[in-house]
């Protein structure tokens, strides 16, 4: 039961348990000054009660979704297990055309599907079956009523924390239909995020930029850039010794809720077990002009480190250089 005695639409048994623990990431109604404080602090907080996706929550439900998504294929990944690990296949080599890259077997299959054989692969998945996890950018490609519903969007308000913010410019808004227990590893983007929920619950994980340390991120020119290198559900402790001294907050998204997710922070989201699928729309912006003021933030040292690595490999060329070249200037001279 919740607080007023109502009972919860979830329960403990559908997480999955992790050897962390978690600081609860405040909930505030959408009108609530409060939210621009947690915004300008660069801190995750869930927006409430707001009419953000109104349309949205009324209308698009699976049966609505097959409807009038289009009838174009849709981007969807598929995965062997439970796990959808973002990747750039521009960072990946390429034996026929010789590119520069990493060898590299992507952990999943990306996939041009129409939405009929989306709907029917998710009623009729059974346990052992692949997973299948749609990913579409809403773009002009989709129906008129899905067209209609979204210039509906409460885009006052979120376009006013964009201004009020000084974001850059609103990039994309991407549609998730998840499988119940789907899961999107620990990563960041180089985006502010408005996180969208409108089927369906998610447990939303996150860390701040300062736990960089704590979550290994593969170099930046992998094709798993930004990606965290350890596996939540079964960490390699003597490999990523400082992972178990983690901090970080979650939530759990409901229709509705609207979670801010900061740029650069750590984000492991995960469609509830047991819960069936799961719809969510995110709004990505870019970040707004980085001014250094001292003390520099934790998220301008991570955009500063990144600076570095890439710059080393452009020097460097051989990837096997830079970790060598780094330790002699650190250790026993910084450290
Ligand atoms: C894909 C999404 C996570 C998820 O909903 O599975 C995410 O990482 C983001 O919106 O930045
Ligand atoms: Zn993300």
């Amino acid at each position: 039961m919740d607080g007023e005695g109502n009972k919860k639409p979830w329960d403990a048994s559908q997480l999955r348990k992790y050897d962390l623990t978690f600081d609860e990431i405040p909930r505030l109604h959408y009108k609530d000054p409060k939210i621009d404080e947690y915004i300008r602090a660069n801190k995750p907080v869930v927006i409430i009660e707001s009419n953000i996706i109104k349309p949205a929550l009324q209308r698009w439900t699976l049966e609505y979704l097959e409807k009038n998504l289009g009838q174009t294929g849709h981007t969807c990944f598929v995965s062997k297990n439970h796990q959808f690990k973002y990747y750039d296949d521009k960072k990946i080599y390429d034996k026929t055309n010789n590119t520069k890259g990493v060898e590299f077997t992507p952990p999943t299959k990306k996939v041009e599907m129409r939405i009929e054989d989306f709907m029917k692969r998710v009623k009729e998945w059974k346990k052992g079956d692949d997973r299948i996890y749609l990913q579409q950018s809403l773009t002009t490609s989709v129906g008129n009523n899905i067209v209609e519903d979204f210039v509906k969007f409460d885009w006052d308000y979120v376009n006013g924390k964009q201004a009020k913010h000084n974001w850059g410019p609103l990039t994309s808004n991407l549609l998730f239909i998840a499988m119940e227990g789907n899961q999107t590893p620990c990563h960041y983007d180089e985006q502010e995020n408005f996180f969208a929920q409108v089927q369906g619950y998610k447990r939303c994980i996150l860390f701040p930029p300062s736990q960089f340390e704590c979550l290994y991120p593969y170099p930046v020119h992998h094709p798993h850039d930004r990606q965290s290198m350890v596996d939540f559900e079964h960490p390699d402790n003597a490999k990523f010794p400082k992972f178990k001294d983690a901090k970080g907050c979650e939530a759990i998204v409901g229709p509705g809720d609207v979670l801010y997710i900061p740029i650069y922070w750590w984000h492991h989201i995960e469609s509830l077990m047991r819960g069936g699928p799961t719809t969510t729309v995110n709004f990505w912006y870019k970040g707004g002009p980085s001014t250094l003021e001292y003390p520099l933030k934790d998220h301008q040292k991570v955009a500063i480190s990144r600076n570095v690595e890439k710059m080393l490999l452009e020097v460097l060329q051989d990837p096997k250089e830079v970790g060598p070249l780094l330790s002699a200037m650190v250790l026993g001279r910084y450290t």
